[in-house]
């Protein structure tokens, strides 16, 4: 256990952000339900404010109603971003991340599995995530492949952070039902090579080659 924090805490040090935090996994868990199922409702709202044909004055309305609502949270906050956290029993937690956060109304959120040849998610991207018309914009696809070839190549026992990522999009992404997939091809001292793709039911639209980099003097957890 002292030996786990001590490599935790050389981790905080090396990689900002990353806390040992004491909070234990039930409590975790229990609030991490709550969070998210705010974040349902908040990327619903979203969605609506995106699509809404309601009058003017009606819009304006919802608009003072929802300040109210906002002062209501704002009633007590973190002082910054949420950052990531990790317990003693290496549950981490990072609820504002941009494509994961359980808290993050504006996080798809993508929904990681692992396995034994690699990640993959299966997620509904809608308007909020539109480019060109009725397709996902560039950035939103290269945001949610880093983040799914970083967590590939961590492999949730090391940190990971990308150096370069390239992208081939290969034809326009629908909106809609989509599959992420990424996996470890090769390793050469800290570096982490990391293939990846998104699908829709005809088949790939964009592919990534990343190389991602483990920091140095950071720890390196066994598999589980
Ligand atoms: C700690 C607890 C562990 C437990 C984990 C458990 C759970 C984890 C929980 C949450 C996190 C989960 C998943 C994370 C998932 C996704 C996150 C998405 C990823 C990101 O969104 S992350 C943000 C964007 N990212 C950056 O913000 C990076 C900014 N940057 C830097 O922080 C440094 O720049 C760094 C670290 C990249 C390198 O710094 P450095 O000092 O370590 O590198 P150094 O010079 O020593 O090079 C060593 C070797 O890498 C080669 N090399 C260096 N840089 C390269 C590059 N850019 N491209 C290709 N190769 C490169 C050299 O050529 C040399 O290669 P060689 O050895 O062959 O010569």
């Amino acid at each position: 256990m002292t030996s786990r924090r001590s490599s935790l805490d050389a981790s905080a040090a090396h990689a900002g952000g990353f806390f040992l935090d004491d909070t234990p996994t039930e409590e975790v868990d229990r609030r991490e339900a709550v969070l998210e199922s705010l974040a349902g409702t908040v990327r619903d709202l979203v969605d609506a404010a995106i699509r809404t044909t309601v009058e003017d004055e009606e819009v304006l309305r919802v608009r003072d109603d929802l300040a109210a609502l906002v002062a209501r949270l704002r009633a007590s906050q973190l002082p910054g971003p949420a950052g990531v956290r990790f317990n003693a029993d290496r549950r981490s937690w990072n609820w504002g991340n941009a494509v994961v956060g359980a808290a993050n109304g504006i996080a798809p959120p993508l929904r990681v599995v692992h396995g034994p040849d690699g990640c993959h998610a299966d997620v509904r991207l809608g308007a909020a995530y539109e480019g060109p018309p009725g397709l996902v914009h560039g950035g939103v696809s290269a945001m949610l492949l880093d983040h799914i070839m970083g967590e590939t190549a961590s492999g949730r026992r090391r940190t990971a952070f990308t150096g370069t990522l390239t992208m081939r999009y290969r034809r326009g992404t629908p909106l809609g039902p989509l599959r992420l997939e990424a996996r470890v091809v090769r390793e050469e001292g800290r570096k982490i090579f990391v293939d990846g793709s998104i699908s829709d039911a005809g088949g790939v639209t964009v592919e990534a080659e990343g190389i991602f980099i483990q920091p140095a003097g950071t720890p390196e957890f066994p598999r589980t």
